[in-house]
Parts: structure tokens; sequence; C-alpha cells
């Protein structure tokens, strides 16, 4: 692991712009789309249905979705869920208003029939059970998070690490509630089964204890020559991968 490569939260922050500035000119929802579409894949290959009794293919995975851009990724990883053959189930308990384009991704988990609990859902633990859930993927908070965390995601995140032991989560870029730079630094903190960094790994990446944690990192969108030029080696990804297991 100590050959693993990171960049700062900075760094990955200039490196979003940079992919998204007039020189390149990727859209936020060209990355998330594949941000989300890699996050599915590492569910996939991390909790396979091949082989899998019809009554351990029907258990949810329980996407919880936060206000920001890691929130969208997690929107993003349902709506292909759904098209893998899983069986997701969406908790968006604070939608963004930032754009309209939040909204749209909504609309089409409706149009995909992935149910998304209303904001103010008080049951939703009730979907959280081992029996009847594969895993949790954490969309809550990525690299833009400051601590203290404000509610409601103090008492969500509370209540998920309480499950933790039970029922995998899988998060998105940064374990909830970890310092992107620090690691798990203040409470609550969300301890995954399965990191997905995007991009490239964060340095917090490094914290995870390799027994418990499967790495994987996903977001396949950027050229040698730019990896480079911020300090890294592009990922041996193979064939039409979305996804390298570190
Ligand atoms: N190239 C890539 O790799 C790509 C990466 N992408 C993804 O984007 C992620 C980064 O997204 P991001 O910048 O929108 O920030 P994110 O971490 O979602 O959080 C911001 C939200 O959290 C809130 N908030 C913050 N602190 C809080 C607190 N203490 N308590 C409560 N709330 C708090 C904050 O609220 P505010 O402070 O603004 O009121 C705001 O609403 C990144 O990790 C990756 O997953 C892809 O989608 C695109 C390609
Ligand atoms: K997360």
């Amino acid at each position: 692991m100590s050959a693993l490569k990171v960049v700062s939260s900075k760094l990955a922050a200039e490196i979003d712009k940079e992919l998204m500035g007039p020189q390149i000119g990727f859209t936020l929802q060209q990355l998330m789309e594949l941000a989300g579409f890699s996050v599915a894949q590492a569910v996939c290959r991390q909790f396979p249905l091949k082989d899998k009794t019809e009554a351990e293919k029907g258990k949810h995975v329980f996407v919880i979705a936060g206000p920001g851009n890691n929130g969208g990724d997690g929107l993003v990883c349902a709506r292909h869920l759904k098209l893998f053959g899983y069986n997701p189930i969406v908790y968006y308990p604070k939608r963004s208003e930032r754009t309209e384009f939040y909204k749209q991704l909504v609309h089409q988990l409706n149009f995909f029939k992935v149910p998304v609990l209303s904001q103010d859902e008080e049951n939703w633990l009730e979907y959280l059970k081992p029996e009847k859930t594969l895993c949790i993927v954490d969309a809550i908070f990525g690299f833009s998070y400051k601590p203290p965390m404000r509610e409601p995601f103090r008492s969500i995140v509370e209540e998920l690490c309480k499950l933790q032991d039970r029922i995998p989560i899988v998060s998105v870029d940064v374990p909830t509630g970890w310092d992107v730079d620090k690691g798990p630094i203040s409470q609550p903190a969300i301890n995954p089964a399965v990191l997905v960094s995007l991009t490239v790994p964060k340095p917090c990446s490094t914290y995870i204890r390799e027994k418990h944690t499967a790495h994987y990192v996903g977001g396949r969108f950027i050229p040698r020559d730019f990896a480079n030029k911020y300090g890294f080696e592009p990922f041996g990804y193979e064939s039409t991968d979305q996804i390298l297991k570190l």
C-alpha cells in the first residue's frame, strides 16, 4: 500500500476544475455518469448476483445520497445497479437545489422504477435489515466535507455506524465523516467494507484497514499525460473495466 498513488483534496479539486474547464470541457454530468457507473461496477464485482438464490437477488442495495456531487454519484449508481439486475432503493434526505440536473437524476430514477424515499422519511431504518439488505452505498459526503457534521446527516451516519458490522458499506470516493487528507479524525465516521476512490485515491484512503476494506479505483476518464502532469501514473484498468481493485 506504500506505493499507493494519492492526491490531496486541493489537488483533487484542481483536477476536477481543469477537467471541467474551458480547455478540456467535460461537463459535471459526464464525469458524474462515469463516476456513478464505476461505483455500480464495484458493487457488482464485490457482491456478484451470479449463483445467488432469488431471495438473495431481491435484497436491496440501499443508496444514501448527500446534498452535493458525491450524492449525485450515488443517484447515478442506483440507476446503473437497476440495469445490472440489482434492487436499489434511494434515500436522498436533503435534495440539492443547486442545479436542475439533480432533479433530472431523480426523474430518471422514477423512470427506472427505483424507489426514492421521501425527504422526511422517518422509517428509513426499516429498509436496513441484514436479511433484506445486500449493502449500503455511502454517497453522503466526498472530498468537500468539512467537520463537524450537521443534521440530518449526523443522526443518519450515527445509525449507519451502528449497522456497519452487519451490513457492508460501500463508500464513494471518501468514507463519510473522514477528513479527505487526514482520515477518520472526527466522529461520526463510517468504516466501509469497500471504498471506491474516484479518478485517483485521496490521502484518507491510506487509513483504511487493508484486511477490512476492499479498495477500488474508478472514474476512468483521464489520459496518461494528464495523470503525469498531476504526479501519478494512470491505473492499469483491464479491457472495458471502469474499476480496478487495488
Ligand atoms: N473527478 C472526480 O473525481 C469527480 C468527483 N465527483 C464527486 O464529487 C465529490 C465532491 O463533490 P462536492 O464538491 O459537491 O462535495 P461533497 O463532498 O459532495 O459535499 C458537499 C456538500 O456537503 C455539504 N457539507 C459539507 N460539509 C458538511 C457538514 N459538516 N455537515 C453537513 N453538510 C456538509 C455541503 O453543504 P454546504 O457546506 O455547501 O452547505 C455540500 O452540500 C467527489 O468526492 C466525488 O464523489 C463526481 O461527481 C464528478 C467527478
Ligand atoms: K462518501
